[in-house]
């Protein structure tokens, strides 16, 4: 396709988009007919109830899952006809998914070199995750704050234009997750579309522009974060509570939306 077409594709598609996107295991629907769009330029928080099917949207995004029907599409293509997958779309699924014996930059260097991408890259990510100086370890001692700092070296390896992180904040200490609020927003600021789930409510009311909540399966609400708290908080307490504060309010308005979608299964 010449090089202009393909810019205008790329204007004209939504960073993210899901079509009628359902998967099932065995006689149970996990992902029920999503339809959504991820823009460019926030962050997007992608939240629901333990099990109601996130980390099977992202790994049918990332072509890691085949849906039942519907489409995954990142910048208006399926994710298995991108050219350059890593230029498009950088994902952190899972901490610690790295060789145990390979230091991290052994690990980022195979990674670059499978994409063509230049070792210059592998430094500029460590500098940017804040792991140089210990890019030498082997990453199997590294603690849980290093892994996921190196599996976002990972993700932004290719320089995307689209990042997805899956519970990021998960078991980090105060700093780390500082660190990773501010990382997410800068990379929206710089035009990124930045896809993030996390259970962490706190964390989402000061992170996300824009909140997608799904339940077992189902979009359940896709509207700005602000506009989420007012429209699912109590009015009596929102009308009670200072504008500084309502973003505290996130929790009660995800557990009023969510309550009757909340499962418990076992894989
Ligand atoms: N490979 C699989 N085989 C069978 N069932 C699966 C598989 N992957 C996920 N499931 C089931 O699909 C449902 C959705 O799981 P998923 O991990 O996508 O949810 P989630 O929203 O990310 O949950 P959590 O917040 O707990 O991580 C769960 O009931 C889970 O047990």
């Amino acid at each position: 396709m010449p090089k202009n077409t393909e810019n205008l594709r790329r204007g004209h598609a939504p960073a993210i988009e899901a079509r009628g996107l359902t998967k099932s295991y065995g006689s149970k629907t996990v992902v029920d007919g999503l339809d959504f769009q991820v823009h460019a330029g926030r962050v997007t928080g992608f939240l629901g109830p333990n099990g109601a099917g996130k980390s099977t949207t992202m790994r049918l995004l990332l072509g890691l899952e085949r849906p039942d029907s519907g489409q995954a599409l990142i910048e208006g293509r399926p994710y298995a006809e991108l050219t350059a997958p890593l230029s498009h779309v950088g994902a952190l699924l899972e901490a610690k998914a790295f060789h145990k014996g390979r230091s991290a930059r052994n690990h980022l260097l195979a990674l670059a070199q499978s994409q063509a991408l230049p070792e210059r890259r592998v430094d500029e990510v460590l500098d940017l995750v804040g792991l140089h100086d210990v890019a030498g370890k082997r990453a199997g001692g590294y603690s849980l704050g290093m892994a996921q700092r190196l599996g976002i070296a990972a993700a932004l390896l290719g320089d995307p234009r689209i990042v997805l992180l899956d519970e990021p904040v998960n078991g980090l200490d105060p700093e780390g997750v500082f660190w990773i609020r501010n990382l997410m927003k800068r990379l929206a600021a710089e035009g990124r579309a930045v896809l993030v789930s996390s259970h962490l409510m706190n964390e989402m009311a000061v992170t996300a522009d824009h909140l997608m909540v799904i339940g077992r399966g189902r979009l359940l609400a896709d509207c700005g974060t602000a506009e989420f708290i007012e429209r699912h908080t109590d009015p009596a307490v929102y009308a009670a509570t200072p504008d500084v504060a309502r973003p505290a309010l996130l929790e009660e308005a995800f557990m009023r939306l969510t309550a009757s979608a909340v499962e418990y299964s076992a894989r």
